[in-house]
């Protein structure tokens, strides 16, 4: 006799990694669009008179309403409240919203005298980067609140099964993202650099990630049917556990002393990436005398690495746990990579032997990019009650985006005060600004071994698998 059992849409496999894929190529575009000026800084320089310190400002920005108006931890309680898809829905739309001011600001139509120019223009700080900054925060929002509700949606669908190997991919699927503008945005800009198209150069890279934005947002719309699905098929409190979202459970979070552990490493160490990824073209260019789309390309290899390297870390932390271990040694490679770019001296090398140490340095980077990442958000869910995961996973972003917001504009401040004298286009010398990044690799590898410890005493099972079956 055959016994059937009825499989809901998490155990079919083809459902759930379909989920998946849906919103990972959301966040795919998304972080396309957080880079994709990174590789022009010298363009935005010669064009739009975007020096290092407003280039700085300009990077930070994408977190300003974040953090100053605390519109991460709404995100949480959104997501807790309102569930998955409609959060994933409003994160997508601001997305979008935030692009299309950043393209107007960038339009030769708004830098030409357009429509509310005049209202933003000042002589320290021109109107186009202005406006460029209030879409990116508005981005910003969106992305960062997408970043949260993915990660809520990846536990929804993958818990107790490959839920690392699943954020793994996830992770990848962005970097391949991040990858792809490092190549894409300079390719565009130097077709209309090369007509002579001065604001399409640094605009037309923004538009077509733009418009590839707009499909991300229909394929949100696309998952919201297979999650609301999933609540039909299986009770919406069966998913979001028995008991509804209160405030008070906030506190949950902001007492735990393994959250504030996570919490700060997670700021440290990506303070070390996100914002060393503004600045690492013009930084490769300067320290070996690259061309810029060279520059971007070598540095494109850092997030290809990750790309690769996450998904089999996810799997590994899936089957064979050492969560805190892989957190510790990717705070090393942190250091060593910049360590490298500070004080390696490049010009006293032959051209080739630069090429070659900067090749592998950030390929070690790329390294200690999978390491953090595959076993840091995997935690999350083991520290904290299921209940209240959107709201930590929001509030660790809201404490790691007051760090991506500081640091482009102290590295930005940095650079203006240690080259007085150069140029727009010119190389900078870099030194200074890569021992901050190595000195965040330090105090991360520190914090590292308080959670080993920290977890060895209160048994929350960071070094164990996550596959219970
Ligand atoms: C920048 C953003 N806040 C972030 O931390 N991104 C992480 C991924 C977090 C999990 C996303 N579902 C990253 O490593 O890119």
């Amino acid at each position: 006799m055959t016994q059937t059992t009825v499989q809901s849409l998490r155990d079919k496999p083809a459902v759930r990694w379909t989920a998946l894929i849906l919103v990972a190529l959301t966040m795919f575009f998304g972080y396309m669009f957080v880079d994709v000026l990174s590789p022009l800084k010298t363009q935005l320089e010669e064009t739009v008179k975007w020096d290092s310190t407003i280039f700085g400002t300009y990077g930070s920005s994408e977190f300003f309403i974040n953090v100053f108006c605390g519109f991460l931890i709404f995100a949480g309680i959104i997501l807790d409240k309102m569930g998955v898809r409609f959060t994933a829905i409003l994160s997508g739309s601001l997305m979008l919203l935030g692009a299309i001011i950043k393209i107007y600001a960038l339009s030769e139509y708004f830098n030409m005298g357009g429509i509310g120019f005049d209202l933003l223009n000042s002589a320290s700080f021109p109107a186009s980067a202005k406006l460029s900054c209030i879409g990116f925060a508005l981005f910003g929002c969106g992305c960062e609140m997408g970043g949260v509700t993915v990660s809520r949606a990846i536990v929804k669908w993958f818990q107790g099964k490959e839920m690392a190997l699943a954020m793994g991919i996830e992770m990848a699927i962005a970097r391949l993202g991040v990858f792809a503008v490092f190549w894409t945005s300079p390719m565009i800009s130097k077709h209309f650099a090369q007509k002579g198209e001065m604001f399409l150069s640094v605009q037309a890279p923004v538009i077509f990630v733009g418009i590839l934005l707009a499909v991300g947002l229909i394929l949100y719309i696309i998952y919201g049917f297979m999650d609301k699905a999933l609540e039909k098929e299986q009770g919406a409190e069966e998913i979001e556990e028995e008991e509804p979202f209160k405030f008070s459970d906030l506190g949950k979070v902001f007492g735990s002393g393994m959250f504030w552990i996570v919490a700060l490493l997670c700021v440290l160490y990506y303070s070390a990436i996100f914002p060393f990824q503004k600045y690492a073209t013009e930084m490769l260019s300067s320290n070996i005398g690259l061309e810029t789309e060279t520059a971007a390309k070598i540095f494109s290899m850092f997030p290809l690495g990750a790309m690769f390297i996450t998904p089999l870390l996810g799997a590994f932390l899936d089957y064979k746990g050492k969560g805190a271990t892989m957190l510790i040694i990717g705070a090393v490679l942190m250091f060593a990579c910049h360590a490298t770019f500070a004080f390696f001296p490049f010009n006293e090398v032959s051209h080739m032997a630069a090429v070659t140490i900067a090749i592998t340095a950030i390929v070690v980077l790329g390294i200690s990019f999978s390491l953090v990442p595959a076993a840091l958000w995997p935690s999350v869910p083991k520290i904290i009650d299921n209940k209240v995961l959107g709201s930590a996973y929001s509030a660790i972003f809201f404490i790691q985006n007051i760090g991506l917001m500081s640091v482009p504009i102290i590295i930005g401040r940095i650079l203006d005060v240690t080259n007085p004298n150069v140029a727009p286009g010119e190389p900078k010398n870099y030194t200074t600004a890569m021992i901050v990044f190595a000195m965040f690799g330090v105090a991360a590898f520190f914090l590292g071994f308080v959670l080993k410890i920290a977890d060895k005493k209160k048994g929350f099972g960071l070094e164990l698998p996550n596959k219970t079956k």
